[in-house]
């Protein structure tokens, strides 16, 4: 069933686990979300960055609509990453159950203004609204913020500007950023300020840049004739531990990415000769599955549904 953010990521919070929140550009992206969170009895989050919103617009929309709507599972939609209030109010036109305004890369009074407008638009339609305050490493789509640039997000600012705003969830910086390059190594996370947060804050906390972009992947991906860099991503005992002091929602793109292009890669090197759409973009379903599927025994969503 089709439904907001606020009713999957508060019994989230509430009985601490994670809800991955996964990004979609196309059909087989989605079937792989919705169908796997159907399988394994998870409630589940599909986000359209403004991106993936010029790539298919209400077409692309519709399907993911569609399928929430028909699910046996709690499925919201959630525009990402959004990066004013109109493209919060158009994407609410198109039927999405949830909207980011991220505005962490204003001034703070600034960020709090742009918010607050939003949360009273989209609180006046029964939609959710998440925020962002602190600023990830990484690229963050429009604003690339390298790592002096980057900084976390500070526990007493974040209650006021919950209470200033009135946000339902909000989006912290922690020591994640984004993209397939998140650190020489591991990446550091803050637990310390994760929890002090926790303590603060009583509503459902976000971690972005949350894929784990696991060796197994990135290999596939060289074998099949990508190139990738040294790559790392999020260590699960990090993401285990996040949601286990107020992380509800968890936002993995990088890796459905990797899977994709991975089962795409696979099947034309080894089937030099196919040209049928369906075999060229359907093994890459059961890629993405069996990533979703860890990501949500990681964060502990399975059966929660
Ligand atoms: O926080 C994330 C996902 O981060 P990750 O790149 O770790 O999958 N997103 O908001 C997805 C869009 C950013 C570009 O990937
Ligand atoms: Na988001
Ligand atoms: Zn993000």
């Amino acid at each position: 069933m089709l439904v907001t953010g606020k009713d999957i990521l508060v019994p989230a919070r509430a009985g601490k686990y994670g809800v991955g929140a996964f990004n979609t550009n196309n059909m087989e992206i989605t079937q792989a979300i919705i169908h796997t969170a159907e399988r394994l009895r998870s409630p589940v989050m599909v986000q359209m960055s403004e991106g993936a919103i010029k790539y298919g617009g209400q077409d692309l929309a519709n399907i993911v609509i569609d399928l929430a709507q028909r699910a046996t599972v709690p499925v919201a939609l959630h525009l990402d990453h959004g990066s004013s209030y109109e493209s919060a109010l158009k994407a609410i036109k198109m039927g999405f159950t949830s909207v980011m305004i991220d505005a962490s890369h204003h001034p703070f009074e600034e960020n709090i203004h742009e918010t607050r407008r939003v949360v009273e638009a989209a609180h006046a339609m029964g939609i959710s609204v998440e925020a962002e305050l602190g600023r990830l490493g990484g690229i963050e789509e429009h604003v690339v913020v390298d790592e002096k640039d980057a900084f976390l997000t500070d526990p007493q600012e974040a209650v006021q500007f919950v209470e200033q705003t009135g946000t339902d969830y909000l989006a912290i910086a922690i020591g994640t950023s984004h993209g397939a390059y998140k650190g020489k190594g591991r990446p550091f996370i803050d637990h310390e300020r994760i929890e002090k947060i926790e303590q603060l804050l009583s509503i459902p906390l976000v971690a972005h840049g949350s894929s784990g972009v696991p060796a197994e992947i990135v290999q596939r991906f060289r074998d099949s004739g990508g190139e990738i860099g040294d790559a790392f991503g999020i260590a699960d005992e990090d993401l285990q531990r996040a949601t286990q002091h107020g992380i509800a929602k968890v936002n993995v793109d990088t890796d459905l990415r990797l899977a994709m292009t991975v089962g795409v890669r696979e099947v034309l090197k080894a089937t030099p000769k196919e040209f049928d759409p369906r075999k060229v973009f359907g093994p890459a379903r059961e890629v993405m599955s069996q990533i979703i599927e860890h990501k949500m025994r990681v964060l502990g969503s399975v059966g929660k549904a």
